[in-house]
């Protein structure tokens, strides 16, 4: 649905050029809900910009539902861009006009004749849930219910794709989850591909089926969610999902490892592992099987259960003792089932 080819983009800043894309390449298949991470600076907004062309990339292409907007004449660029919905953090209403006038707007603009809109707009509020509030104004609604306002009008168009540019940042998290659920039932329901702008991994985990992260203008790593989550490669990727599982270990957790170092009988190993799976292997016995078969003494010292993408997601924290060698083939046990495992040293 969108194939970004080499793009790069220069902006010329009082103190000489920004690069502040460098070289993305980037595939969004029809369907999908794909989030684009990184911290502030990171170039977020110039890819999202670039992706509807309000940016002219410096080089490279952009291919958007099987046409290159780069080279399309201005008309055409305007049409095409229809076929792209965008919402925006500061929702961007226009202050003047009735929820019903903000999300009509686009098509009074297009042309379209007052029957047509009123056939189009109805659904619309209703979808998002505001056709209690259509004679409301921007001033006399809530943040969450401005934002429902933004998407039925980046969806009055009837765009294939939309982008949605830090929808949430301005929202409490109660609001952000609900904007975001509607944003699926927007992609599953109407088939609407989305593409998502954030700072924050929360809203990658609740919605996204995919992801790129990038950091400072290049895409540092991208892939599935739950994969990214359960073998992030990239520092910038660990500090990020840092939020949601944390990848150091408390002081109090690492001072009780030692403690059970100290207390390791003669001829006995102690190893701490760091364990992260998904799916199905949240379902099996598998540290039982390191107890039974391997003979081997597991304290759990930390860890977590969430959901991603309707996956059971763990993150574990344990001290596995007994004979080395065994220790080494519960890694190995444990790698064989999926677990992707970490081993850490303690000593200080
Ligand atoms: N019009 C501009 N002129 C010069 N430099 C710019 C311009 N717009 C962005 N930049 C620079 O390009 C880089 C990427 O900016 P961009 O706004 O794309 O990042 P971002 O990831 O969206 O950040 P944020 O989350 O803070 O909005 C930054 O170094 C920024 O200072």
């Amino acid at each position: 649905m969108i194939d970004l080819r080499g793009i790069s983009q220069i902006y010329q800043g009082p103190s000489g050029p920004v690069e502040a894309l460098r070289g993305i390449d980037l595939h969004v298949t029809p369907g999908e809900v794909f989030g684009i991470i990184g911290r502030s600076g990171a170039g977020k907004s110039s890819l999202v910009r670039v992706i509807n062309l309000l940016n002219r990339p410096s080089s490279g292409q952009v291919w958007v539902a099987g046409r290159d907007m780069t080279r399309l004449p201005e008309a055409e660029l305007r049409a095409a861009r229809r076929e792209i919905g965008m919402v925006f953090q500061h929702f961007n209403l226009l202050s003047s006009r009735t929820v019903w006038g903000n999300a009509a707007l686009p098509l009074e603009l297009a042309g379209m004749d007052g029957a047509q809109i009123r056939e189009r707009v109805g659904p619309l509020l209703e979808l998002v849930g505001l056709s209690h509030l259509a004679d409301r104004y921007p001033a006399q609604i809530s943040g969450g219910q401005k934002q429902r306002v933004g998407i039925a009008r980046a969806l009055a168009s009837r765009p294939k794709v939309l982008l949605s540019d830090e929808a949430t940042s301005a929202l409490d998290p109660e609001t952000t989850r609900s904007i975001l659920e509607l944003l699926r039932q927007v992609n599953r329901d109407l088939g609407v591909t989305v593409v998502l702008i954030t700072h924050q991994m929360q809203v990658i985990k609740q919605i996204a089926d995919r992801v790129a992260v990038i950091d400072a203008g290049r895409i540092a790593e991208m892939g599935g969610v739950v994969e990214l989550f359960t073998r992030p490669r990239e520092a910038i990727t660990k500090s990020l999902i840092d939020e949601i599982v944390p990848q150091e270990l408390p002081a109090s957790v690492l001072s009780r490892v030692r403690q059970l170092a100290a207390r390791l009988a003669p001829g006995q190993g102690g190893q701490l592992l760091r364990l992260s799976y998904a799916g199905e292997q949240a379902y099996e016995p598998i540290l039982s099987h390191l107890i039974r078969e391997l003979g081997l003494d597991l304290s759990i010292l930390h860890g977590q259960i969430d959901e991603i993408q309707q996956q059971t997601f763990g993150s574990l924290a344990v001290y596995a003792s007994g004979p080395m060698v065994r220790i080494g083939a519960a890694v190995d046990y444990l790698r064989g089932q999926g677990v992707a495992v970490r081993t850490v040293d303690v000593d200080d």
